[in-house]
């Protein structure tokens, strides 16, 4: 079984995507975590997202290493990972990756999930499930901020708010694999469901799949 995550920033992906893996035992991959890489790997060096060339090795050579760095989450690396998922090439060089994972899941698992914002459009249009994650912009930022802050980074909702509707904006936007909904996505809006009862949603929409 494929299950294929997408939605805006801080929707709750992520969460969900771990907590369905778990219960249904399959593997897990954050796909935008690949993206961070790509732009922590370029910031470490002193390059700037715009770097079309410098962006598409990086994604050829992804140092995996990166994937565990603590800074991956930064908001500045969140930001320029999203003008990097823009070059096409970027794109084109994670993908084969992110289908061999879900298609040949790690640890013998039988199935995958990941998360992103074209895995059920571009990267697993096969997928079995397809969650289309959102909630309201507000419970988004306010969601963003409390990590940032638990975290102990310094920062207030403004900014927070107007980073995510900005990567929103450019995710949408983009000629290449945009963030939008696969036509036979289900839609999940976590706006107001804290998130055992979101889990419980998307558990239902993935029982009914194995049912059919
Ligand atoms: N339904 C929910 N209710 C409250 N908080 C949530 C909910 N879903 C996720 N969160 C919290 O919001 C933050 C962003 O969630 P995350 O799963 O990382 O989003 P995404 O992967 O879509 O960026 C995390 O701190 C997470 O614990
Ligand atoms: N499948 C994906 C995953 C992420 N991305 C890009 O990578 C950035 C960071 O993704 P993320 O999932 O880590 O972001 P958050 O939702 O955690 O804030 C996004 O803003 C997108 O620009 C993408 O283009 N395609």
């Amino acid at each position: 079984m494929i299950i294929a995550m997408d939605g805006p920033a801080a929707s709750g992906k992520g969460t969900l995507g771990r907590k369905l893996a778990e219960k249904f035992d399959l593997a897990y991959l954050d796909t935008g975590a690949l993206y961070r890489a790509v732009g922590l790997s370029l910031k470490r060096a002193g390059h700037g997202p715009e770097d079309a060339d410098r962006a598409a090795h990086a994604a050829k050579t992804l140092d995996s290493d990166l994937l565990n760095d603590p800074e991956l989450r930064s908001e500045q690396v969140g930001h320029m990972a999203s003008i990097i998922a823009a070059n096409p090439v970027v794109r084109a060089n994670l993908l084969a990756f992110q289908r061999d994972f879900a298609h040949q899941p790690p640890s013998g698992k039988a199935g995958a999930v990941l998360d992103g914002r074209d895995i059920g459009t571009v990267v697993c249009p096969d997928a079995h499930v397809k969650l289309y994650v959102s909630a309201s912009d507000p419970v988004r930022a306010r969601r963003r901020l409390h990590e940032l802050q638990a975290k102990g980074v310094a920062t207030d909702y403004e900014t927070v708010l107007a980073d995510l509707l900005e990567r929103d904006r450019r995710d949408s936007q983009r000629a290449t694999a945009p963030l939008k909904p696969a036509q036979d996505a289900v839609l999940l809006d976590t706006t107001e469901l804290d998130i055992e009862s979101a889990f419980e949603r998307a558990c239902q929409i993935v029982d009914q799949w194995q049912r059919s």
